[in-house]
């Protein structure tokens, strides 16, 4: 019987009920309908959960993206900000204000310590990638901690950070250097280089542009620009338009930005063309640095050729050097014209070549090595790769000597030299080895 009950309580048709008037039934039909309402809200509210932490909110992700960061150790709160105001404040009451990104790189170290030594206010910025070892990177903040300088652990694609940075100090000038840097991992990690070199690039010009006063910017573009020209040795004006890696691409993109910016938002911005730059506390990606691990430990050393027994060499250019070209680049930076987003009148926009204008070719550079070493490199010739690289770079470097008098002094031999004392002493004489 109950089983008979039980089928005739079933819809003959579906979506159709058949309604009896018996209180235990309307009790039935008042139950399912609570049920109904309330998982009806539950999933009404799962909704709203869910598009509350969608990417498609923009304004609440980037909120949320800097509570996050706020939340981490290395930045957020009071004693972090006081650390920024420390790092920053200029040994004078006008001296240069300087933020520089990528303060743990090669460059940004050198650069960092030499505007702290002579009393300029600075303040690193660095996500401290694996692109290389990053011990090397952490040591190297180390270095920069003793000197007083500090470094913010963030990405420069973290606007909501960047704009933060620039409420907490007013700088007067950004020196860009962050970057993803290397010519052949370009084929390996094509979109490492479009989210530094581009869009890492566009956030920080982003917020440059809509800070008030805004900051005169000097940036590290490349020698790699000048690509497949072959008039010699490169000057500014020579044709950049045929990039041979996506890494020169983007700095010549970064370049084309950069004419942007200075158009529409008066931002006074300089970009350096670097030449193949090596020394002490260097790249391990780099053909010198890795010679040297590689020479040490006995094996084979790649010595590009290019076609027909074709030299291939470069226009190394030593640390000490680059740092003085990039404060005269700092000195002479002209105020941008801009503010609050908008320009005021036309502001500078200048590129120079940082060059030693003295080429070597590779197998000079293994042979100085050698000789500095003391150890024979087992010496392995092969064909230029279709990876990126061009045969030769020669820097011709007039308008930077014209305009704030760079002079590089130091040649391979000395340079190298200096590189080696330092391996030696970092790593030890073959102990402890460069990843
Ligand atoms: O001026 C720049 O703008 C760039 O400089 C640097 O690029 P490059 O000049 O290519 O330096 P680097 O790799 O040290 O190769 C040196 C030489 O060794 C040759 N080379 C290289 C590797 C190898 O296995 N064998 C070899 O012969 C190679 O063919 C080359 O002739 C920076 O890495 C780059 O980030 C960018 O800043």
């Amino acid at each position: 019987m109950s089983q008979m009950k039980h089928i005739d309580n079933t819809p003959s048709t579906p979506g159709k009920f058949k309604i009896e008037k018996s209180p235990y039934n309307r009790l039935r039909l008042q139950f399912s309908l609570a049920k109904i309402i309330f998982w009806s809200l539950v999933f009404v509210g799962l909704i709203f959960v869910f598009l509350y932490r969608s990417p498609s909110s923009s304004s609440h992700v980037s909120s949320d993206l800097f509570r996050r960061s706020l939340r981490t150790s290395s930045y957020g709160g009071p004693a972090w900000e006081k650390k920024i105001k420390a790092s920053a404040k200029p040994r004078s009451s006008n001296g240069m204000c300087v933020l520089v990104t990528g303060a743990a790189g090669f460059v940004g170290t050198h650069v960092s310590a030499a505007l702290k030594r002579r009393g300029n206010g600075v303040l690193g910025l660095d996500n401290f990638n694996d692109y290389y070892d990053p011990s090397l990177k952490r040591a190297r903040q180390e270095l920069l901690e003793r000197s007083g300088v500090y470094i913010v652990e963030a990405d420069i694609n973290d606007a909501t950070l960047l704009k933060k940075l620039f409420e907490i100090v007013a700088f007067t000038h950004v020196m860009h250097l962050a970057a993803q840097a290397g010519v052949r991992y370009a084929m390996e990690n094509p979109s490492s280089y479009v989210h530094s070199n581009i869009a890492g690039l566009v956030s920080m010009l982003e917020v440059c542009k809509s800070v008030n006063p805004q900051p005169s910017i000097v940036w590290a573009s490349s020698s790699s620009v000048y690509g497949l020209n072959t008039k010699v040795p490169f000057s500014e004006r020579d044709r950049t338009d045929q990039p041979a890696s996506l890494y020169a691409a983007t700095k010549k993109a970064g370049e084309e930005i950069a004419h942007t910016y200075n158009h529409i938002y008066g931002l006074s911005i300089t970009g350096l063309r670097f030449f193949t730059v090596y020394g002490p506390w260097g790249r391990p990606d780099m053909a010198y640095f890795f010679f040297t691990r590689d020479i040490l430990k006995g094996k084979s050393v790649p010595i590009f050729e290019a076609a027909n027994h074709g030299t291939v060499a470069r226009d190394f250019t030593y640390i000490d050097d680059i740092v003085k070209g990039c404060l005269g680049a700092l000195d002479t930076a002209k105020k941008s014209t801009g503010s609050g987003g908008k320009k005021k009148g036309p502001a500078q926009l200048r590129v120079f070549n940082l060059g030693n204008t003295s080429p070597v070719p590779v197998s000079d550079l293994v042979s100085i090595l050698e000789k500095l070493l003391k150890v024979k490199a087992k010496r392995l010739i092969m064909k230029l790769p279709r990876n990126g690289d061009v045969q030769f770079t020669h820097a011709n470097i007039s308008l930077a000597q014209k305009e704030f008098g760079y002079m590089p002094t130091t040649d391979l031999q000395t340079g190298l030299k200096k590189f080696v004392r330092w391996y030696l002493s970092y790593y030890g004489n073959g102990k402890k080895s460069a990843q």
